[in-house]
């Protein structure tokens, strides 16, 4: 079989990364592709926040469009940006074994990071920090709400743009640190010494996986590329995205969730905050893999009869309108 499969890509450093990857693995199974860069909104517009985009999937509109019109056979992603609603006539193909899930501070002195109440590895009750008015980059409102919860004397600037550009804008700045997810910095050799895991901090849903999608119809390219699936890690993401939904969906709200296996249990953690981090309510659950189907929509739903999770989205819905 000849078939060479095109594989689109937004053409950053880390998303490039990301699609060679893959190409890497389809030929391990014999199978050619080649890459095709096609720019996506939030590579465009690299300047407004996220949130303030107002729109879903700014980082995969455009690939869906070349999968539906055919310029593409298979779309790479990092996970966490993709809608949990896919666009219609495009279904998930593969979702490959997952990196670290953890969102990391990249400080600029070993001061400011004992400022935190950091030291000897350890996060300290947040009661032991400092104090001092904190600085940090971020464009994401679940790491402002998630932070400003731990440290309320925080002021935030809006951090946007690829990695490199983030960590150049860090190092140019007078700022405390800045906050990145730790699978984006890793996989291009870009995570700074000058950085720690946010273990007290909960990811974005399927944060660190890497998701395929195909057209529905082309039963070919969804043959040739599922095996790279790997359930584990598909399941998990997928456990996460379901609490999202439950919840309300979209990238623009701080909501996070991890689901780890370990002997054969589900772990799940999920978590809203209101936007400043004026509250935050979590919430765990654990089930045997071969009964964990339902538990990510069910946290959501459980959320949601919970009081404050009602006021904290009414409080989202207010700001939005
Ligand atoms: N929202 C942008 C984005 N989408 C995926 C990653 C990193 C890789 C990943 O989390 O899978 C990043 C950068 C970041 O959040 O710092």
């Amino acid at each position: 079989m000849a078939r060479t499969l095109r594989i689109g890509t937004r053409d950053s450093q880390l998303a490039v990364w990301q699609a060679t990857l893959v190409q890497d693995l389809l030929k391990e199974k014999g199978i050619a592709s080649e890459l095709v860069y096609i720019k996506s909104e939030g590579d465009i517009d690299t300047v407004t926040p996220l949130y303030a985009l107002g729109v879903q999937g700014v980082f995969t509109r455009s690939l869906d469009a070349a999968l539906l019109s055919g310029r593409i056979d298979i779309a790479v992603h990092s996970m966490k940006d993709v809608p949990t609603q896919l666009a219609q006539g495009i279904v998930e193909n593969a979702v490959l074994e997952r990196a670290s899930t953890k969102d990391i501070f990249v400080y600029k002195t070993e001061a400011d990071l004992a400022s935190l109440g950091y030291s000897n590895g350890t996060w300290n009750d947040p009661r032991t920090a400092d104090g001092s008015r904190l600085r940090i980059g971020t464009s994401s409102i679940r790491r402002v709400a998630q932070w400003k919860h731990r440290y309320p004397n925080t002021e935030v600037e809006n951090l946007r743009g690829n990695v490199n550009t983030r960590l150049r804008k860090l190092s140019e700045s007078n700022w405390t640190g800045a906050i990145f997810a730790a699978a984006g910095l890793e996989r291009i050799h870009l995570r700074p010494e000058t950085s720690v895991n946010l273990d007290w901090m909960l990811p974005a849903p399927a944060q660190g996986a890497i998701m395929i999608v195909c057209r529905e119809e082309d039963r070919e390219a969804w043959e040739l590329v599922r095996p790279l699936n790997h359930p584990e890690t598909a399941l998990c993401a997928r456990l996460e995205r379901d609490f999202l939904r439950a919840l309300m969906g979209g990238c623009s709200t701080p909501i996070s969730a991890l689901a780890r296996i370990e002997f054969a249990q589900v772990h799940f953690e999920g978590n809203i905050c209101a936007p400043h981090g004026t509250e935050l309510v979590e919430i765990r659950k654990t089930a045997d893999i071969n009964v964990s189907n339902g538990i990510g929509w069910e946290a959501g739903n459980e959320l949601l009869r919970d009081e404050r999770v009602q006021k904290i989205i009414q409080s989202i819905r207010n700001a939005k309108s």
